[in-house]
């Protein structure tokens, strides 16, 4: 296998300066250097570098956002309000805000640094369910592990469940499956997060109950600028009583809050509108973080770090070079404990109509003005918004039926007690999707997402044009399909992009194989891949919406999918039936093939 080798590029002057993002944080005070800042909430330039400044208001919070010019980062929250007629930001100079170094404890608006400092309280809404002890408190630990959270912060947990404080402490480091669990100190931090952890029993649409915990909330603020993020983990049915109490009683005074919602976001256009419009009745939209777990996987963040930052791919970037394009999700369980839940979505719902269109979504946009959040989000929406609806015939669905091997009987979807005997729910779906747009014009990207498969992968799969005259053909064979160049981004397991070429084996004859230039990530980088979810959480208390889903996105998401999904439930469309374990339904490969293409992942190619 060949290797491409990668050299680790310099830090930007203002970028990280070490592959830790956090760690490297140092309190502001103390230092006497002239300083920049950069003016609006929505950035995290220890993170992603400095942004231009967006103002849309003309008050602006500081949080978070001093850099030195030697690359510390600072931690100071101060909320300016330029008077009327008054230039917000006057020195503004190419994004930046530049000012003198201010005196000891002074901040740059002449703001007391020490009196000013603000906290930052989590509250985890459902903290008794399976997302939050899987994912939530280990990916909080882990943040706190790498010295990202501020240094004044509080968990609460919340949920109707009666526990006391050391019971959720109990819960949380019983459950705690992080990736940090195995690293040096491990438990004397984990003693340390514990402490900031507590937990308040209440019901979801009780105002009263949530006064008290807005009671609590003060006692550990203390009279710091206090903001608040709010995790909605809880089923989607509850999300707006839980939005309106949070929002009418527990809401901050003085600083921002924000709430992370769960999908599913709606379960068609009309229902997605009217949970949009329910949270609009008690937020902002800048307040609402719709999360999309699969955004914040490595590989699909590095997706435009690809794309944008070098030069050989984005020539190559449209249907002159590129004949299909697929996103492939599978996993190797079924829905086991989630019927209930799985039956009233489909795989469609859980993971095509979100995860892999915003992967779709990254792919195909034009290059962004900026990065900064509203220009990607923009972008995203276009292609989104260039795409057909998803035609019946474009669509195989099936659902995983009981299976014997090795002596072991894996059950069918219907043997699980939630999900009824008829149910007609499909498990696994394939579909073909076109952009109507210069760049993508006739290029199919087809999708596949399935439950209880032979393996757990997620992939991006570019397969390139044929070479036109090949002077190779005949060392090549008749099969040119699988002699095509091949980009592969695989985001999960063993992260990996790989490329796909034709070599000559070495020696005498004149004879070619297909090699691998392979950038593996665990040969090539020592440092853990962090959970999605510690991106995401960190960004949201950042305040950095990019890998977030705005409503204007989900509308577009929803308008591909919903016509499909009603005739397919309308019609009671049967799905074909595959052995749990197995590679999949037929009617994968005839969806496919009625676009001359071969799903990639059915080579051995890793
Ligand atoms: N689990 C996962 O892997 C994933 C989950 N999600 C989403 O995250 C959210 C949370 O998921 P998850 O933790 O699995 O959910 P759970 O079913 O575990 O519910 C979370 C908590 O909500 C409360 N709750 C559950 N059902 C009800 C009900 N009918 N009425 C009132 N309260 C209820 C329970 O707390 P109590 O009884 O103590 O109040 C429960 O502990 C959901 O929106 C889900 O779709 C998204 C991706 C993956
Ligand atoms: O959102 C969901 O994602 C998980 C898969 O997430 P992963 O990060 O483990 O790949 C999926 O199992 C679940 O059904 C779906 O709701």
């Amino acid at each position: 296998m060949t290797s491409l080798s990668s050299s680790t590029m310099g830090a930007r002057s203002y970028g990280p300066s070490s592959s830790s993002a956090c760690s490297n944080l140092s309190p502001m005070s103390g230092h006497h250097h002239y300083h920049q800042c950069v003016a609006i909430s929505s950035i995290s330039p220890k993170r992603y570098g400095p942004r231009k400044v967006s103002m849309q208001s003309n008050r602006c919070l500081f949080s978070n956002v001093i850099r030195m010019q030697d690359g510390v980062v600072g931690d100071v929250a101060t909320t300016v309000t330029p008077s009327e007629n008054e230039t917000p930001f006057k020195n503004l100079k190419d994004g930046f805000l530049s000012v003198t170094p201010p005196e000891e404890g002074i901040d740059a608006a002449g703001f007391n640094i020490n009196e000013g400092k603000s906290t930052v309280s989590i509250t985890v809404v459902g903290a008794s369910g399976d997302l939050a002890k899987k994912k939530i408190f280990p990916a909080l630990f882990a943040l706190y592990y790498e010295g990202c959270l501020p240094e004044h912060f509080t968990i609460f947990g919340y949920a109707r469940s009666k526990m006391t404080d050391a019971e959720l402490r109990n819960m949380v480091s019983r459950t705690l499956t992080c990736r940090i669990d195995k690293r040096e100190n491990c438990d004397e931090k984990m003693e340390q997060f514990l402490k900031r952890c507590f937990y308040l029993s209440g019901q979801y649409d009780s105002q009263e109950n949530f006064a008290d915990l807005d009671r609590k909330l003060k006692e550990h603020e203390a009279g710091r600028v206090s903001n608040r993020l709010f995790y909605l983990s809880v089923p989607p049915n509850i999300f707006i009583d839980a939005v309106r109490c949070a929002s009418l009683s527990a809401s901050s005074a003085n600083g921002w809050t924000r709430v992370i919602v769960e999908k599913p976001f709606g379960r068609d256009s009309d229902s997605s509108a009217a949970l949009t419009r329910a949270l609009k009745q008690y937020l902002d939209e800048d307040q609402i973080f719709r999360i999309d777990h699969y955004l914040g996987k490595e590989l699909v963040e590095n997706l435009s770090v690809l794309r944008f930052s070098n030069l050989i791919f984005e020539p190559l970037w449209s249907r002159q070079y590129i004949r299909n394009v697929q996103l492939i999700f599978s996993e190797d369980f079924g829905t086991e404990g989630r019927g209930g839940y799985f039956d009233n979505y489909g795989i469609i719902r859980d993971i095509m109509q979100n995860h892999l269109l915003q992967i779709l979504a990254l792919f195909a946009m034009e290059t962004p003005v900026s990065l900064d959040a509203e220009d990607i989000r923009n972008e995203k929406v276009k292609v989104l918004r260039s795409m057909r609806p998803l035609q019946l015939e474009d669509v195989a669905i099936a659902q995983y039926k009981s299976h014997t091997r090795g002596g072991v009987t894996y059950p069918a979807y219907k043997d699980d007690k939630a999900v009824p005997k008829d149910s007609l729910t499909p498990t696994f779906a394939a579909a073909a999707f076109f952009i109507d747009n210069a760049r993508w014009d006739g290029v199919p990207f087809l999708m596949k997402a399935g439950k209880a498969l032979h393996n757990r992968r997620t992939e991006i799969r570019v397969q390139f044009r044929h070479v036109p005259g090949n002077l190779y053909k005949r060392n090549i064979g008749t099969d040119l399909d699988l002699a095509t160049n091949e980009l592969v981004i695989r985001v999960q397991p063993d992260e990996a992009i790989y490329l796909k070429i034709n070599n000559k084996v070495p020696g005498l004859g004149m004879r070619l194989d297909r090699s691998n230039l392979n950038l593996l990530y665990s040969a090539r980088y020592s440092k853990e891949i962090p959970d999605a979810y510690e991106r995401l959480l960190l960004d949201a208390i950042e305040g950095e919406r990019r890998l977030f889903i705005r409503s204007d996105e989900l509308d577009a998401a929803w308008s591909l999918f919903t016509p499909v999904l009603k005739e397919l439930e309308e019609k009671k469309i049967v799905p074909e039936y595959y052995p749990y374990g197995s590679r999949g339904p037929v009617g994968a490969h005839y969806l496919a093939a009625r676009y001359k293409v071969r799903w990639g992942d059915l080579e051995v190619d890793q």
